[in-house]
């Protein structure tokens, strides 16, 4: 299987993602990382852009061995000189240099004729050829340059010593139909394009950066730009990730390979991610939270069953870990099921179908469903008895000043019963309306206590109340997401329980 080599430029073009500044320590880390997933090449930085930098890349050309090690350099010989002080120490160092050849930067940006470019390149990719090391040279914006002259600054520049021609969609403004053109136009008229391998570095702006990397893998490029989770430039680069489990999941679509260490993919995702503090969407492809997560019923009975229902690779692969279910309302009730027996709950199907109608209606007022939440819904439906009390709802006023009032509707013994009270607090008002609609007198609440089970906002909380009904005492228990709701079901289940005598 042909080769692509695959070129990480996760310290250059990744740390031109806004906000990211890495240190030279953090640097170094990302490097060994890449060493690891064992990238051919590492563009440690642009050399002249900081003493930091120049610092960055010269500890990271001493250190990393299985790989190149290059610096970016704007086509001027002090650019030059300074990537290469900063790489000489390389094993195998590397100059990058540059220029663009589009009209609407030569027109604007640079104030240069197509003429004084085509020298400027060729002279400066000589000028970089004399220090001794490998030379690659790219067209800045090269897809938008006018094709004849894309051509002849090629032919100039491996003439001149270019061993890597680099075709950028800087502006990720190409589609893969067309960029694949634009490669195979290269191969065919560039005259001495053998003697040069063709890369190519392409931008998200459209979403297409992997699209585009594997269009002109298809087309004959030799060598990728990427970086990890697609840091760069505005809507950064080729995803190193995406591009290397493409060419993995599907080698009958390209017939090549990259050899990548796919298993160390997603703890190099995570440590880029720690260390740019670039968060990974959830939904990010390969490295997402998501990206291995089902929440529907269907999809979850059949990863059960088969998890290559819906997954067309294993998160082992990449080397995270299994598969999760995540709960919510689509979820069904196999995963439910299969979740109870993860759980360590062998219950009968009866008390799984009231479980599953419970949590159904969690899933109204929780958004995820977690592992707690379940367990205490399981725990609950294992702690049942008969409802001769029931609370359907209960409104609360708070008067400033004065006393709070509750208004409770219950089932009680079957009939629809309400009761206005008042009391110190919600609590309180709350229990005193059971009371008169339970027509229990004799309660006195001798201990209360209330717990939240699960994190976040939408936390489930559960009451524990020891009521003393008739001299003897009565465990009941709560559990919702509205505390004052689960301090009331707590008592209702305490007095529920003095009446089939459910002893302490
Ligand atoms: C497509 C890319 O990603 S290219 C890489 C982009 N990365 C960066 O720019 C990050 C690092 N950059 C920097 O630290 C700074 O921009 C430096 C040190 C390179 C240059 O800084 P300054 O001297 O202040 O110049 P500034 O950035 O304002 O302008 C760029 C200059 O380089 C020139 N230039 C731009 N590209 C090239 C090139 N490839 N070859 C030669 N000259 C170039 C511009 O015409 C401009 O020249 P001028 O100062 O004579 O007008
Ligand atoms: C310097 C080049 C390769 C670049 O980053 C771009 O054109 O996007
Ligand atoms: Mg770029």
């Amino acid at each position: 299987m042909r080769k692509v080599k695959i070129f990480d430029t996760t310290l250059r073009d990744g740390e031109q993602t806004p906000g990211v500044n890495l240190s030279i320590e953090e640097k170094l880390t990302i490097a060994k990382n890449l060493e690891e997933l064992n990238v051919d090449i590492i563009e440690a930085g642009f050399a002249i852009a900081s003493q930091a930098d120049f610092d960055a890349i010269k500890e990271v050309a001493k250190t990393i061995k299985k790989c190149k090690v290059a610096s970016l350099a704007r086509a001027t010989e002090k650019d030059i000189d300074r990537a290469w002080d900063a790489v000489k120490e390389a094993k195998y160092p590397r100059i990058h240099t540059f220029i663009a050849t589009s009209d609407i930067h030569m027109k604007y940006k640079l104030k240069m004729s197509e003429d004084e470019v085509y020298n400027q390149a060729v002279e400066m990719v000589k000028y970089a050829k004399s220090k001794g090391c490998e030379v690659q040279f790219s067209c800045e914006d090269a897809s938008r340059t006018r094709p004849e002259f894309l051509y002849r600054v090629l032919e100039g520049v491996i003439d001149a010593g270019a061993i890597v021609v680099n075709i950028p969609d800087t502006v990720g403004f190409t589609y893969p139909e067309e960029f694949y053109e634009i490669v195979k136009g290269i191969k065919e008229n560039v005259p001495n394009i053998d003697k040069a391998e063709i890369a190519v570095h392409c931008h998200n702006d459209l979403g297409l950066a992997t699209a585009n990397a594997l269009a002109a893998i298809r087309a004959g490029a030799a060598q990728i730009e990427c970086t990890v989770n697609g840091l760069g430039e505005r809507a950064g680069n080729t995803a190193i990730e995406e591009l290397a489990m493409t060419l993995k999941v599907r080698p009958e679509g390209y017939g090549v390979e990259c050899g990548i260490n796919h298993s160390k993919i997603y703890h190099v995702s995570k440590t880029v991610s720690k260390l740019t503090g670039v968060d990974i969407q959830p939904n990010k492809a390969v490295v997402g939270d998501n990206a291995f997560a089902h929440e529907s019923g269907i999809h979850q009975h059949g990863v059960l069953e088969n998890s290559s229902t819906y997954e067309i690779m294993t998160p082992e692969s990449i080397g995270r870990a299994k598969n999760k279910l995540v709960f919510g309302k689509h979820s069904g009730k196999h995963a439910f099921k299969d979740k109870l027996i993860e759980l360590g709950y062998e219950l009968s199907e009866e008390k799984i179908d009231d479980i599953f109608k419970k949590f159904k209606k969690l899933t109204d007022i929780k958004k995820e469903i977690l592992d707690e939440d379940i367990e205490s819904l399981a725990l609950g439906g294992l702690r049942t008895v008969e409802k001769s009390y029931d609370l359907t709802s209960f409104n609360i006023t708070r008067i400033p000043g004065h006393t709070t009032q509750a208004e409770v509707k219950m089932v009680a013994k079957s009939e629809i019963r309400t009761a206005i009270a008042e009391g110190d607090g919600p609590v309180s008002a709350v229990y005193n309306a059971i009371n008169t609609i339970t027509g229990c007198k004799n309660c006195t609440l001798k201990d209360y206590s209330i717990k939240s089970i699960t994190s976040a906002s939408d936390a489930q909380g559960e009451a524990r109340v020891e009521v003393e009904i008739d001299g003897k005492v009565y465990i009941g228990k709560g559990i919702k997401t509205d505390i004052i709701e689960a301090s009331a079901v707590a008592y209702i289940d305490a007095i529920n329980r003095s009446l089939i005598n459910v002893n302490k």
